[in-house]
């Protein structure tokens, strides 16, 4: 009879025919038959979900998986990567809360996107479009990026009608107003109030089609608020960039350089790290870009590069991939 091993039961079993497979088996030898003594132990556990993403492609499904794998990716930006985690749980939970008819709050995701150029704001939001997407929240989960300039027209009613034509573009995905702040600029007779009221409405009358995020400078969107007090409420949740330090950017520039299948020389990293440092303390450099400087000096780092290698007969994949110091031009 070939019954199951209970744990704590001795079997017999031919030694050709059986190996022991778990390894919390002991055996002995006998002649020609084995024992196996199965140990009192408790079943391997299932190893725990370390990240976001795994957490995610456990509950969910694996495009939204590769949506936060995306998001792990970037570098630092606990505080977002934080807050769109809270958002799938929420929707999560509400799919789940469905199921047993119990009553879901209706959530509003505008949000507002404070800190300095580069700090990863827009790429951020286009995350948060396919997050939504994955999730049901929205039907594209496509960004449009706007600024004053768009939506501020020269004559009465032409800022309403340039407002309104880019929600139109919007629907299913994200309104994304970089500088938004401007919006207020001009005070109560500008147009950019009147692109205000006309969001807002918005906002009010097509509440579940569209997302909007609000983006900039820290301190003047904080007043931006502050004189538009009918704005927080709609905005419920706000998230701060923080300027990234010399080792996020150095870490940064390795995933961007990464990307694109090159290297850094050991002397082109020793080259950029001081270039960082000194940009970062230089005291009458205002608007340091962050993220976008380092992307902007690396592809430079790349055409140059590429007129230093131009000139070498059949280069060798190390040549081609190689950034060298002397390509970084500051
Ligand atoms: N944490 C990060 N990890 C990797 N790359 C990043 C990170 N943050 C920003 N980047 C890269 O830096 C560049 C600039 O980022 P992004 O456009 O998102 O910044 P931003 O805050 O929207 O800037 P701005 O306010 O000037 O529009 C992008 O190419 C982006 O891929």
């Amino acid at each position: 009879m070939c019954g199951a091993i209970r744990r704590g039961q001795v079997k017999q079993v031919k030694s050709q025919q059986y190996a022991p497979s778990n390894p919390a088996a002991k055996t002995t030898e006998s002649s020609s038959h084995r024992i196996q003594v199965v140990i009192n132990q408790p079943p391997p556990k299932a190893k725990e979900p370390q990240t976001m993403a795994e957490n995610v492609r456990i509950t969910a499904n694996a495009g939204l998986a590769n949506v936060f794998d995306e998001l792990e990716r970037l570098i630092g930006l606990q505080e977002a990567k934080r807050t769109m985690y809270e958002i799938y749980a929420l929707l999560r939970m509400n799919q789940e809360r469905e199921k047993h008819k119990l009553r879901i709050e209706k959530q509003v995701y505008h949000m507002v996107f404070k800190g300095n150029p580069g700090t990863g704001k827009t790429t951020v939001a286009r995350i948060v479009g396919k997050i939504c997407k994955e999730m049901g929240i929205l039907s594209k989960g496509h960004l449009i990026e706007v600024e004053r300039a768009d939506l501020v027209g020269e004559f009465i009613g032409h800022t309403a009608q340039k407002t309104r034509d880019l929600i139109k573009k919007a629907m299913g995905g994200i309104l994304f107003i970089d500088e938004a702040y401007s919006l207020a600029r001009g005070g109560e007779k500008d147009f950019g109030k009147e692109a205000i009221d006309c969001l807002t409405k918005a906002m009010e009358d097509q509440k579940t089609e569209f997302i909007c995020i609000l983006a900039g400078y820290t301190d003047e969107m904080e007043e931006f608020l502050q004189i538009n007090p009918g704005l927080p409420s709609r905005f419920p949740i706000q998230i701060h960039f923080h300027d990234y330090n010399v080792d996020d950017l150095m870490r940064i520039s390795d995933l961007i350089i990464n990307e694109k299948e090159y290297t850094l020389s050991e002397a082109a990293r020793d080259k950029l790290r001081h270039q960082l440092i000194r940009v970062k303390n230089d005291p009458f450099l205002f608007n340091f870009s962050n993220a976008r400087y380092v992307r902007n000096m690396l592809e430079q780092a790349i055409r140059t590069h590429a007129v230093r290698t131009v000139k070498v007969h059949e280069p060798t994949v190390e040549q081609l991939m190689t950034i060298k110091a002397e390509d970084l031009v500051f």
